[in-house]
């Protein structure tokens, strides 16, 4: 029975049509602070931007949840994030919510976060195992942010193939049914990462990319080969029309869009701002 749980929620998250998921995440405020994460300063209508533009999915803290997802309710699934690293410890994601909150919210998976080759591994690895047998039990999706990003990676390494694929790999040995990671920049590399790992894996945002064409290239690379959709933040939540943004970004992960169609569709869209005709 509680399988079929599971199944349910993955159906909400994953597109029939694409067989990719794509979810925008504004998590960042309680990992990297606020004054930085200008886009989250308004909160309440940046979730609202997001969600016009229809992504299957949000992730969010259960804070923020229960204050800007009720005018918002269904229209959306939520990816409950119960993990954080922290300003003052940013190889250590420490977990503070929970499975149950989760089901009472009515979310689609709960989400957890953990840095690879640092310190505190395993005590993150400990933890998410801990969450992934109570997951399985109550049918539950769970997605895992996991970078290597611990402190024996050195900064330039921190896209290397076989570093992503040590992540990928550990957390679905772990139990994680999506993992959310870095795209390596290259389409051979990421290819690769996708074959060591047996579970979903979705890409970040990062902030490698620094032009919106970069941004849309590294999106559509990525779906070209193999990887399962994308949880995005910062470059779309600082973007000056969000939704026509999230829209353009949609056409390319779940209706084949090449670069220079989002394009045109995101031009169109910041001009007559008619996003819910697509
Ligand atoms: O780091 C993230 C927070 O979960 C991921 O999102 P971005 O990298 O796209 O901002």
């Amino acid at each position: 029975m509680a399988m079929l749980g599971k199944e349910v929620r993955m159906s909400r998250l994953v597109n029939p049509k694409s067989g990719r998921m794509m979810a925008i995440t504004v998590d960042h405020a309680i990992s990297r602070g606020i004054g930085p994460m200008t886009g989250l300063q308004p909160i309440q209508d940046t979730i609202d931007k997001i969600v016009a533009g229809r992504p299957d999915a949000m992730t969010m803290t259960k804070g923020i949840a229960e204050h800007c997802m009720w005018k918002n309710a269904g229209k959306t699934s939520i990816l409950l994030k119960c993990s954080s690293y922290a300003p003052i410890h940013p190889t250590y994601d420490i977990a503070f919510g929970s499975v149950d909150e989760a089901i009472r919210m009515g979310a689609d998976a709960v989400s957890v976060g953990a840095m690879t080759f640092g310190d505190f591994q395993a005590q993150q690895f400990a933890e998410i195992g801990k969450f992934s047998e109570e997951c399985m039990a109550k049918g539950m999706p769970l997605i895992g942010h996991v970078y290597p990003k611990g402190e024996g990676v050195p900064k330039d390494k921190q896209t290397d193939w076989e570093y992503i694929a040590y992540c990928t790999r550990s957390a679905t040995e772990l139990g994680i049914d999506i993992i959310k990671t870095t795209y390596t920049g290259d389409q051979e590399g990421m290819a690769k990462v996708v074959r060591c790992t047996p579970s979903r894996v979705v890409i970040q945002g990062g902030d490698n990319c620094k032009t919106l064409d970069d941004y849309l290239n590294m999106t559509k690379d990525a779906m070209d080969c193999g990887v399962g959709g994308v949880t995005m933040g910062r470059f779309v939540w600082d973007y000056h029309d969000i939704t026509a943004l999230v829209v353009a970004l949609r056409y390319i992960i779940h209706e084949g869009y090449s670069v220079k169609e989002a394009k045109e569709l995101l031009a169109q869209l910041e001009n007559d701002k008619n996003y819910d005709q697509f």
